[in-house]
């Protein structure tokens, strides 16, 4: 099914990507043979077990930055079950012993009956951005600054916050919510336009992306800006990619859905090619998929390079033979991960450069894992906390300096000094990790899954 990097077919779809992704030495081919063959079948396994499907999480914070949050999610299927404690593994219900108990769901977030997908017409709102954000974010990195522990950290944990709740990812799949309109455009609007360097996302003054691909925004801006563009949009471009293949469709025209009690999921090969082909996006797409494997690259590196300290970790439930599998089994992906011929190299971020550019990055990311509490649509929320979490932690582990010691020789990575004894990760950084490497590598699986639909 999956063809090794010399014999793939020749090229056609928008999607069949070539060359080497945007600031990395790797070739997509590379990446997907990897992935596809090696890495992607291990992820999903591991992520199964009990250690990685519980992740803890507020979903109840209000927005930072605007009052108006607008729950638009259409569908019964927004909304987030979280765990009982007698569903957790025992060292997770320790950890909720003293909590309040659960609040009942709001009612804002399930609207069951009403029709799938919120046509509203956003349009007319698409140029306003809400000034409001600058002073509360200088704000909040005020409050931010001020906490020790969170110098070293690129986004916000919520973990340990009073409304805390466990979720279980495996019930709370990320797929197609039918989150769209003015609420979710606002959030991808706030990302790109407040909160990034410089972004190449247009406003409706701007007539259209060829004209501002004429500029070449990208090509001008530092390395460090590109970096952060690209896996803000590696990101956006796994979410859609995901929901695209995870859509609700009708038993006919879906073979390849899944059927649960929830309805049949399945991948939905006109809603890829809409939200990526050259026609709908300006030729935008392939660019935004590119990103995506560069998003990838860049957590599989903070995954190699903090090898030597998962290997050093219990991940206790308190099940022994299972967590002994665990620990074998994220063995075995470290392993593999390793073993990868072609690292992005993070050596070359932030070299003679001022100081302020590092912190302006990390401010800037940490806003963006804020915003989150901004996603008015509870399981796009959820996995959009996880996956900036994730994403934090990779950057955390790749520029806290805590790994210095690492160097590249013969385009492997020697770690010659592993550990320093400062550097730290929580339960649920090390599962925001994961599950967030997960998805891109998910990603990257549907994407050969929808150009060989596409050939
Ligand atoms: C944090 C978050 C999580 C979400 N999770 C889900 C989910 O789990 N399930 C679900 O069904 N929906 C989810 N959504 C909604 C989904 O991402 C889209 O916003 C929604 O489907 C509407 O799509 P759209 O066509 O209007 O374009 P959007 O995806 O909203 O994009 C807005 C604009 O950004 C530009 N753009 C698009 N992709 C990229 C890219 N990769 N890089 C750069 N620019 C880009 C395009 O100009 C596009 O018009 C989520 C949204 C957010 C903000």
């Amino acid at each position: 099914f999956f063809q090794s990097p010399d014999k793939v077919a020749e090229k056609q779809c928008f999607c069949e990507l070539k060359g080497n992704v945007d600031d990395c030495s790797c070739s997509v081919d590379t990446v997907d043979y990897y992935n596809n063959v090696k890495i992607f079948p291990r992820l999903k396994s591991l992520l199964q077990s009990n250690y990685f499907r519980f992740f803890k999480v507020n979903l109840h914070n209000d927005c930072p930055f605007w009052k108006d949050v607008d729950f638009e999610c259409a569908m019964k299927f927004c909304h987030v079950e979280s765990c009982e404690e007698k569903d957790l593994p025992v060292e997770l219900q320790d950890d909720i012993d003293d909590k309040p108990k659960k609040e009942a769901p709001k009612d804002k977030y399930l609207k069951e009956n009403q029709v799938l997908g919120c046509k509203e017409d956003y349009n007319k709102e698409l140029d306003l951005v809400n000034k409001s954000i600058s002073e509360k974010q200088h704000e909040e990195l005020q409050k931010w600054s001020e906490h020790d522990e969170a110098q070293d950290s690129f986004c916000v944990l919520d973990d340990h916050q009073e409304k805390a709740e466990y979720v279980d990812l495996l019930l709370n799949p990320e797929r197609f919510t039918g989150y769209q309109g003015r609420s979710a455009n606002r959030i991808w609007q706030t990302i790109y336009k407040e909160n990034c360097f410089k972004s190449p996302k247009v406003s409706k003054e701007q007539s259209s992306y060829k004209q501002l691909m004429k500029t070449k925004v990208l090509d001008e801006t530092c390395l460090e800006e590109r970096v952060f563009y690209r896996m803000v949009s590696g990101l956006h471009a796994s979410i859609n990619v995901h929901l695209a293949a995870n859509f609700l469709q009708s038993e006919k025209d879906s073979p390849l859905g899944m059927v649960s009690k929830n309805g049949l999921w399945g991948p939905n090969l006109k809603e890829f090619v809409a939200r990526f082909s050259p026609e709908t996006t300006y030729g935008e797409g392939e660019k935004w998929l590119r990103n995506l494997y560069f998003a990838y690259l860049v957590e599989l590196r903070a995954i190699a390079k903090v090898a030597p300290y998962l290997r050093n970790e219990e991940f206790f439930t308190g099940i022994e033979k299972s967590d002994k599998e665990v620990r074998l089994a994220v063995n075995d992906i470290l392993n593999v991960i390793e073993a990868f011929p072609s690292h992005f190299d993070e050596s070359i971020m932030f070299n003679g450069v001022n100081i302020n550019l590092k912190n302006e990055f990390r401010e800037k990311f940490l806003n963006i894992s804020r915003i989150m509490d901004c996603v008015g649509c509870d399981k796009c929320r959820l996995w959009g906390k996880l996956q900036t979490q994730g994403m934090g932690t990779a950057l955390k582990i790749l520029f806290s300096g805590k790994f210095e010691h690492n160097t590249l020789e013969n385009n492997i990575y020697v770690t010659d000094h592993p550990i320093r004894d400062d550097f730290k990760m929580r339960r649920s950084e090390i599962v925001a990790l994961f599950n967030a490497f997960g998805r891109l590598s998910s990603s990257i699986y549907y994407l050969e899954l929808f150009r060989n639909q596409l050939r």
